[in-house]
């Protein structure tokens, strides 16, 4: 299993390629690219690490031959928030930072699995979709928005407000990685009942956390640590799927078929071709259901944004 990491340099590429190193199965390739020239240095010293994970770092222009042969591709490469900042002021130079390096994906290793965790997630997503497309290798089933932030947040938050071990506590979040377009589904939460309030109000914090990491970290960047648990737990999952492990299920921003826009976060089963099938993400609540309507135009402008864009 090779698993390539774009923006290995980062915040979020170092955190992640750590904990892939230590965690990936034995026996797999760890492939590190970033434009920064210390990329195979960060290797170097990974490399240092006593698991069976072979470890190679690459710097330059050209992430080809970090590519090569890569059965998944984590791509974190871009520019992260600072205070005042909404992700979509990211659009500029994200958008094509995407659109170049999916160009690569497309000729280097089309049947990737590729997990989108540069920002703004709603329209780079479309972006990379947009470019598969042109290059004739799209496969819906391989291109995923990463939100398993939002996942292990609401997690976190809601076994804080109840005081609960936070192993038990599951929860779906659906929509997108944005402000009103993240949806914690938390009247799905097994064995918790939340007041109205409780509800609104987690609901927001959820919603908000990023920023909540922005404003703390005063200038110094946007969420990295929790942000490479999430994405090393998704990225195992996706490996785990390619290995036919049965019963892997997260959410993630797909192109599934959904009834409220082209892309849509939900639960989905992960399978040797990546998505095996879009779950349904079951019963929701009058609040939950207006959320998710009152959300769609926004999802729907973002994702347009990123079809234009490559068009
Ligand atoms: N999906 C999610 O839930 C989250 C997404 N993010 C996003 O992840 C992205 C990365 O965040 P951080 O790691 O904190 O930023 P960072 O600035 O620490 O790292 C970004 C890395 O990308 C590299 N880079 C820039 N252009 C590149 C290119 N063309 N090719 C390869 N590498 C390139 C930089 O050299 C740098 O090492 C941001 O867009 C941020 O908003 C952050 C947190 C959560
Ligand atoms: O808020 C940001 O800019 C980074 C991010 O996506 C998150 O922490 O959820």
């Amino acid at each position: 299993m090779k698993v390539a990491v774009l923006g290995a340099a980062g915040g979020i590429g170092q955190a992640l390629a750590l904990l892939l190193k230590t965690q990936l199965p034995a026996g797999s390739k760890l492939s590190l690219y970033d434009i920064a020239p210390v990329t195979p240095g960060v290797a170097v010293d990974l490399s240092h690490i006593p698991t069976d994970v072979e470890v190679k770092g690459f710097a330059g222009q050209d992430p080809t031959d970090a590519l090569v042969g890569a059965d998944v591709v984590l791509m974190s490469a871009g520019v992260a928030r600072k205070p005042g900042m909404d992700r979509s002021d990211l659009f500029n130079i994200n958008a094509g930072i995407v659109r170049n390096l999916m160009e690569k994906v497309a000729v280097t290793c089309p049947k990737a699995l590729v997990g989108i965790i540069t920002n703004p997630v709603n329209t780079t997503v479309a972006i990379a979709a947009e470019v598969l497309k042109n290059a004739g290798v799209y496969d819906k089933n391989r291109l995923f928005g990463i939100t398993t932030l939002d996942v292990i947040r609401s997690e976190t938050f809601i076994a804080e407000l109840k005081g609960l071990n936070v192993a038990d506590v599951k929860v779906n979040v659906i929509g997108g990685h944005s402000g009103v377009t993240i949806l914690p589904l938390l009247s799905q939460v097994e064995g918790v009942t939340f007041t109205d309030e409780e509800v609104a109000a987690m609901t927001t914090r959820i919603q908000n956390a990023g920023t909540e990491v922005v404003e703390a970290k005063a200038g110094g960047g946007s969420a990295t640590l929790s942000m490479g648990q999430a994405a090393c737990r998704f990225g195992l999952s996706l490996v785990r799927g390619l290995q036919g492990e049965a019963n892997v299920v997260e959410c993630a921003y797909v192109d599934g078929g959904s009834e409220h826009a082209t892309f849509f976060a939900q639960p989905i089963l992960l399978g040797k071709n990546g998505v095996e099938k879009v779950l349904p993400y079951g019963d929701i609540s009058a609040f939950e259901a207006n959320a998710r309507d009152a959300m769609l135009d926004t999802l729907k402008g973002d994702i347009k944004l990123g079809v234009e864009f490559v068009k």
